[in-house]
């Protein structure tokens, strides 16, 4: 049998367009954290789709934007070596924002990628009028030569099973697939809570806070006589003001951040846990070589 397919996707597009949003709107679960805020994502994640005839593996990558940080940098490099191994690269464009300079650097860049076959995806079409979806569908139309344009909703589940198929054509045929089939992430245990509790921070808080953050894992530990799971975690910022907003007055928001992380970290490991987030400043640890090689990037 000659006929399944299976391979790598990766969605790419301005931050804030949606990527992690239809990445897990495709697999069924919320392997990426997603939020209002741009460029919440930093790291390849991959998620994995399954069906009868085909694994489609989608890679999240971080929107592409002009760098101001050494973080920053970091993130673009890392998603041009994504983009090298894929074999579909799908162009996100939101359907009520008009094409802008920010879009046409990032389809320019798309030429470096000849291997990978090119779809565009316009997303949020929920936001958007039929006319102004297919205005969209023009606009793009007109960017490149595209294996497919496919308009899409990933929180209202618009055309998304079209999305999947089309994407599915599109991979190599494989002998076999390349994930077992209860996958649906690469991601490890330590990797999925750190950034659980990260998007738990991340609602509410404003300006460049947002970048400021990074969470790591000290400890798991399953205690022996009750159905509890031990977490003990950190949560760096990068200045004192900054550990203040955090932590809110008497601890309130910090609480606040332990309560709705815990509801996605006892669903992925099913058990009930006890979180510990403390609270730390690794100052300016987004221009610092070695901070940045401490925290994973
Ligand atoms: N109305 C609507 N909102 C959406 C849709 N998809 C995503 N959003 C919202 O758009 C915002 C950004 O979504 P993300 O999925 O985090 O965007 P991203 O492109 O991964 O962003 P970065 O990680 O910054 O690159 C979130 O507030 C989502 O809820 C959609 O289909 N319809």
């Amino acid at each position: 049998m000659n006929d399944f397919h299976a391979g790598f996707v990766s969605f790419v597009g301005r931050p804030n367009v949606g990527k992690s949003t239809l990445t897990n709107a495709l697999v069924g679960e919320k392997v990426a954290i997603t939020s209002s805020k741009p460029q919440t994502t930093r790291r390849a994640i991959r998620g994995i789709v399954h069906q009868k005839d085909g694994q489609l593996i989608l890679v999240d990558t971080p929107g592409i934007h002009r760098p101001r940080t050494l973080l920053g940098e970091r993130l673009n490099s890392l998603v041009q070596s994504t983009l090298g191994d894929v074999d579909v690269i799908g162009f996100c464009v939101p359907a009520d924002e008009k094409i802008g300079p920010g879009d046409r650097f990032i389809n320019d860049q798309l030429d470096e990628y000849p291997r990978a076959k090119k779809v565009a995806i316009v997303t949020k079409i929920d936001t958007a009028s039929k006319q102004a979806v297919a205005e969209q569908l023009l606009a793009v139309s007109e960017l490149r030569e595209w294996e497919a344009i496919i308009p899409i909703s990933a929180t209202s589940s618009i055309q998304l099973d079209t999305l999947t198929s089309e994407l599915m054509r599109l991979l190599p045929t494989s002998p076999a697939p390349l994930y077992p089939a209860d996958a649906v992430t690469d991601e490890g245990l330590e990797d999925r809570i750190s950034e659980y509790i990260r998007e738990a921070v991340l609602e509410g808080v404003e300006d460049e806070l947002p970048h400021s953050l990074a969470v790591t894992i000290d400890d798991i530990i399953e205690r022996d006589d009750k159905d509890i799971v031990d977490i003990y975690a950190n949560l760096f910022v990068e200045r004192d003001s900054q550990k203040a907003i955090v932590i809110g007055k008497g601890g309130s928001r910090i609480r606040e951040v332990g309560a709705t992380a815990r509801v996605p970290i006892e669903k992925l490991i099913g058990k009930h846990v006890f979180l510990s987030i403390r609270v730390k400043v690794a100052k300016d640890w987004q221009r610092d070589p070695k901070q940045l090689g401490r925290l994973g990037f």
